[in-house]
């Protein structure tokens, strides 16, 4: 198992370019399957979800051709359905959280979709109720086999258009539904939908597709179902979260970093966000440019004087993504800040590390984290830790790029799952960070 060694202390100089979206990515990857005509989809990161994904379609039968770095042509006219129900599919299916949203297009285009119990980061439970309730409205069966974890949805007559309200915005469930309905007979109204970037690029490909969605970038939803889709060409954005990281990444080292051609426009509410910890970012062009913090960054308080709290919601809200991040660059601050992560139970325990490393960190409860900035007048402590998540696992490589001395991290894959070649990515703006295989 590989692990990384850094060695923390120095500040960081230079540009960076973010990576493709890997919550968008594992989304439009699955829409290729709804249909036989060829998709190109540009700006794919190489990441281990992503990558995991593709060998998913590939042993689906899809063809895969790599036109260069990071654009690849899909042609999904010739499947083959019965690797759904092999043991291959059952390993392969549940390694990753993206893969259920193959089960939508499929239910759509050939009558049936299965999936394993989905994997994806434990940070909580992860329910999948809003996808089946959803297809069940459109008129599938549903069968789920406890033993072996197999969820199928069955519907050999199509589907037919419904309204819906979910009982939570669910990003994944939401894309899966739209994957559904854009085939169905007649027309699906979805309300309280997901209305991430994510979601509004996919709406934008099917629509490029052939699709009729409308509504795009709100909670309510209007599908008309047509007969077949067609190919097309899609670009995935730039990745929010690791547009988010490197913000982070900046102010914690005190370093002057831009961030290349970010879409300013689809980052909603991160860049006030940081804002509010007193992180100066400009907008230059499209690219962000954060200057050297080199006397540090004051938390603001509210209007009426009380203690900053920084909450995730579904979007236009603060994504969940980035509350782990937030909350180590608090760590540092002036000042003192809540952090509210209210969507996932399990996410917050990894700043006993941080802890660890002489982080001021009271954990209130497994969803609240009040931190107590050191100003820089003390700094964290190099440590071993081990990274029990993506984003997590990222947040304790800043805490290690900030600490002096030399900080090891293990389990890495995590961080691997949703950030492309990082460390020579960091390198070349001078971070002295090794990967040991
Ligand atoms: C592959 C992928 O795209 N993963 C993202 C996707 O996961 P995913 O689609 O799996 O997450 P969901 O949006 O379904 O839900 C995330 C969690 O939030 C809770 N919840 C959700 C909506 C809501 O209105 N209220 C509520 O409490 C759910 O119960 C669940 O525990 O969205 C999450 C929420 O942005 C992100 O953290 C994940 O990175
Ligand atoms: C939670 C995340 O991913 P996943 O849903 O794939 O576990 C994430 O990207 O932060």
């Amino acid at each position: 198992m590989a692990i990384f060694q850094i060695e923390g202390g120095r500040s960081l100089k230079g540009e960076i370019s973010p990576q493709g979206a890997k919550n968008e990515a594992l989304q439009v990857l699955c829409a290729v399957l709804l249909t036989p005509q060829e998709v190109r989809i540009d700006n794919i990161p190489d990441i281990r979800d992503v990558n995991k994904l593709m060998g998913i379609l590939k042993n689906l039968g899809v063809k895969i051709n790599k036109i260069e770095k990071g654009s690849y042509t899909f042609k999904s006219d010739e499947l083959d359905i019965d690797y759904l129900t092999s043991d291959l599919f059952k390993q392969e299916g549940s390694g990753l959280r993206g893969s259920i949203m193959i089960v939508g297009p499929l239910l759509a285009r050939f009558g049936k979709g299965y999936i394993p119990r989905p994997g994806g980061d434990k940070i909580g439970r992860r329910r999948l109720d809003t996808h089946f309730e959803g297809f069940i409205k459109l008129g599938a069966t549903f069968n789920y086999n406890k033993e072996e974890r197999f969820y199928g949805v069955e519907a050999p007559n199509g589907l037919i258009g419904k309204y819906m309200l979910l009982e939570e915005a669910s990003v994944t469930g939401t894309a899966n539904i739209i994957m559904a309905a854009v085939l169905a007979k007649g027309t699906t109204t979805i309300y309280n939908a997901a209305c991430e970037p994510y979601i509004q690029q996919l709406c934008k490909m099917l629509n490029a597709m052939g699709a009729k969605i409308s509504g795009i970038g709100s909670n309510l939803l209007y599908i008309d179902g047509v007969k077949e889709l067609y190919g097309c060409a899609h670009r995935v954005l730039p990745d929010m979260i690791e547009i988010g990281s490197w913000i982070g990444l900046a102010a914690m080292t005190q370093s002057e970093i831009t961030i290349k051609n970010v879409s300013w426009d689809n980052l909603g509410l991160i860049p006030t966000t940081f804002r509010k910890l007193g992180i100066t970012l400009e907008r230059k062009g499209d690219d962000i440019y954060i200057p050297a913090h080199t006397n540090g960054y004051e938390v603001q308080s509210f209007i009426d004087g009380s203690i900053m709290n920084i909450s995730d919601s579904p979007w236009p809200g603060f994504t969940p993504d980035l509350l782990s991040i937030v909350l180590v660059v608090a760590t540092q601050a002036r000042g003192s800040v809540l952090i509210h992560q209210k969507m996932f139970e399990s996410r917050l325990f990894f700043v006993d590390k941080l802890i660890d490393m002489g982080a001021k960190i009271i954990l209130c409860d497994p969803h609240r984290a009040t931190i107590i900035g050191h100003d820089f007048k003390s700094t964290l402590k190099a440590t071993t830790m081990s990274s029990p998540d993506i984003r997590a696992g990222v947040s304790l490589l800043i805490a290690a790029l900030s600490a002096k001395g030399t900080s090891v991290i293990h389990n890495i894959e995590q961080i691997d799952r949703g950030y492309e070649n990082i460390e020579e990515r960091l390198q070349a703006i001078g971070a002295k960070i090794k990967r040991v295989e």
